[in-house]
């Protein structure tokens, strides 16, 4: 299932609503709180400096759309997937609205009949600033998700692939996407320690995530699609090369390159050949405005012509780390 990324819609376009969608999440410069706009999902995201660099990401549906609002959780499924956003206000220590809103999200899912989810979204504004108690914002908001995976008692390695990434505002918004058929797989890789058994010394509770999801193909869509989460340079779960922006990229290219490699897919039993060519379209977070030029140069040596890319200047996950990049990507062979 991919994304259909388009030039925004001027604000007071009619949305055009030609093809059916689950909905469509605006990666703009001011945020607004997650809606139903002509019978599917709308979020605006404060991730571009301005909304000419910004753009609509469309998730498209397959058949009659049903949509809705449940405990502030706002939701639109067709028979096979459902997209879900909710937010939180800004807060001055996060843990507890986390764990509501996130908790209150599986709920809708258990109750809409779509219980793996397969990708998560996750703006985090003042990423790495500090709670009112000096817990820096990320770290706070990483105990509050725990704690609501822990009450769904999923076993962490079912945790999706996800991307948990500054805001150019304060407040937290996430999205995701959770289906209804069998066979997702998460994928690890043997180069990262998983998220989820990071040391203590990255907080409170470890992030929950796996470094990739992969959504099999269905009866419309031939293709599977391997999510790749946030990857950024990280090694073990140590950051690298700190403070080198080149090193960060490459080290960061690496890590998915492996992550998708033959070897790899074929340890977590996932079918098809996929590498960097199979690279669909890949969001691309630079922490200094300065950096994104040459960021797009070193990323132009990796990333397939044809894929949509999309660059946004915010802070990521942890202080030491320049760049983040994620993919989403459909087999380039059996
Ligand atoms: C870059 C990393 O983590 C980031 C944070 C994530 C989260 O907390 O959901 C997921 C992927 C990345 O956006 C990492 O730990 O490797």
């Amino acid at each position: 299932m991919l994304p259909v990324w388009k030039p925004a819609e001027p604000a007071s376009a009619t949305p055009n609503t030609a093809y059916r969608r689950l909905g469509m999440i605006r990666y703009t410069a001011t945020a607004t709180a997650p809606r139903i706009e002509n019978g599917s999902l709308a979020l605006d995201l404060p991730m571009s400096a301005s909304p000419a660099t910004g753009f609509d990401e469309i998730w498209p549906a397959t058949g009659e759309v049903e949509s809705g609002e449940l405990g502030g959780v706002y939701y639109a499924h067709d028979k096979n997937t459902v997209l879900c956003a909710a937010y939180v206000p800004y807060q001055d220590e996060y843990r507890r609205p986390v764990f509501n809103a996130y908790s209150r999200a599986f709920d809708v899912l258990e109750q809409l009949g779509y219980p793996t989810i397969f990708r998560m979204w996750n703006s985090i504004g003042e990423i790495n600033g500090n709670n009112h108690q000096g817990l820096e914002v990320y770290r706070d908001f990483c105990l509050g998700r725990a704690l609501a995976f822990d009450e769904q008692a999923l076993d962490v390695t079912q945790a999706p692939a996800a991307t948990g990434i500054g805001a150019r505002e304060r407040g937290v918004w996430f999205y995701l996407l959770a289906t209804s058929r069998q066979g997702v797989t998460n994928i690890e890789n043997p180069v990262q320690i998983s998220a989820y058994s990071y040391p203590d010394r990255y907080g409170p509770r470890a992030p929950q995530f796996a470094r990739a999801s992969f959504l099999p193909g269905s009866a419309q869509e031939e293709a599977g699609t391997i999510y790749v989460s946030g990857t950024a340079s990280i090694r073990g779960h140590q950051s690298v090369n700190i403070g080198d922006l080149e090193a960060q990229v490459h080290t960061s290219m690496e890590n998915i390159a492996g992550l998708v490699s033959p070897e790899n897919l074929l340890k977590h039993g996932v079918p098809g050949t996929f590498g960097l060519a199979a690279i669909r379209s890949s969001k691309v977070y630079v922490r200094h405005d300065a950096d994104l030029p040459k960021v797009r140069d070193l990323l132009g040596g990796y990333l397939p012509a044809g894929a949509d890319v999309a660059y946004f200047p915010v802070d990521i996950c942890r202080s030491d780390l320049l760049v983040e990049i994620e993919a989403i990507m459909q087999p380039v062979g059996p």
